[in-house]
């Protein structure tokens, strides 16, 4: 369990972090999603101890993480894949960590097997492929067997083969009962994973609701075309529908149902083109949801 309660980060001028509040719960892939520079990484960075709030707290298991007994024992995270050290092979790595935690030595063995690096266990990280990198990373993450698991974007620059084993691992994860919170900016991905959603733009949240509930919240419009649009529009306005441009040139109405548009235009004598209901697909609504918070051009291509 993890608790975030009225946590906000601010760094000089830039609040990165606004008041969040919310829970994430065990037995659950929760999806942290939110556009490039939403405040992700600092929430996750905030939990576990790598920096401190301005205000509010951020607890595990009801205590802030430097509080814990174990840490290791009771969160594991990915954050940077990439941080490690080099000219170490991948078993003394685990090795080390595992000392330094109090954690017994054949646990190392253990999770190079869990994540399928037993073949380059003997090899220096240095070398080591992006994807080979996340595995490892992940491989720490596990090493405590923790009940809370934290992974920043563990998909980015992954290959299909990489992406699916990674959603797996984090749906057998929740399976177990852990609690597994793992952030990304694409919606499409966390349609896959999550069973849950924490949405956040500009270090708000916007939404916490399952997967299923956020899919069936999301509004249906029509498309409709009509010869004389302008005329249709003034129509469909007076009669209370909220008319936007859509795709390819079609009208995007909202208010009145398919029979309802077409009632109003057969009695206008309007001739149309196309009436297609439309339901909002998961990555619309995310979109919707974090329209007003995307940073526009910054932090673009700022990770890999
Ligand atoms: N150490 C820092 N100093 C100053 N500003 C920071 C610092 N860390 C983060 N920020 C700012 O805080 C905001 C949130 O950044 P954060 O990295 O948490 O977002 P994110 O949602 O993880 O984004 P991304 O998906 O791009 O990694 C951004 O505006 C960022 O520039």
């Amino acid at each position: 369990m993890i608790e975030i309660r009225g946590l906000t980060k601010r760094y000089g001028d830039v609040t990165a972090v606004a008041d969040l509040t919310f829970d994430v719960r065990p037995g659950l892939v929760t999806g942290f999603l939110g556009p490039n520079g939403a405040g992700k990484s600092t929430t996750m960075r905030m939990i576990l101890g790598l920096d401190a709030p301005t205000s509010g707290t951020a607890g595990v298991y009801g205590v802030p993480y430097a509080d814990l007994p174990s840490p290791m024992r009771q969160v594991g995270a990915l954050l940077d894949a990439r941080a490690g050290y080099g000219g170490r092979s991948a078993r003394t790595h685990l090795r080390c960590l595992a000392a330094a935690n109090g954690i017994p030595r054949a646990r190392v063995d253990e999770v190079l097997g869990i994540v399928g690096l037993e073949g380059a266990a003997g090899r220096r990280i240095g070398g080591f492929s992006l994807g080979m990198s996340q595995r490892l990373g992940i491989a720490a993450a596990l090493l405590g067997d923790p009940g809370v698991l934290i992974f920043d974007e563990p998909v980015n620059g992954l290959d299909p083969e990489g992406i699916v084993w990674i959603r797996t691992l984090m749906r057998d994860l929740a399976a177990e009962g852990r609690t597994v919170l793992v952030s990304s900016h694409l919606m499409s991905e966390m349609a896959l994973t999550a069973d849950h959603l924490i949405v956040i733009g500009r270090g708000r949240l916007v939404a916490d609701a399952s997967l299923d509930a956020l899919a069936a919240s999301a509004g249906t419009t029509v498309h409709v075309r009509a010869a004389d649009q302008s005329a249709l529009t003034r129509a469909l306005t007076a009669a209370g529908a909220t008319v936007t441009p859509g795709p390819a040139g079609a009208l995007e109405v909202s208010g009145l149902d398919a029979p309802a548009i077409g009632g109003v235009a057969a009695a206008r004598g309007l001739v149309l083109h196309e009436l297609t209901p439309h339901r909002a697909s998961l990555e619309e609504t995310f979109m919707k949801l974090t329209r007003d918070t995307v940073e526009f051009g910054h932090q673009e291509g700022a990770k890999a």
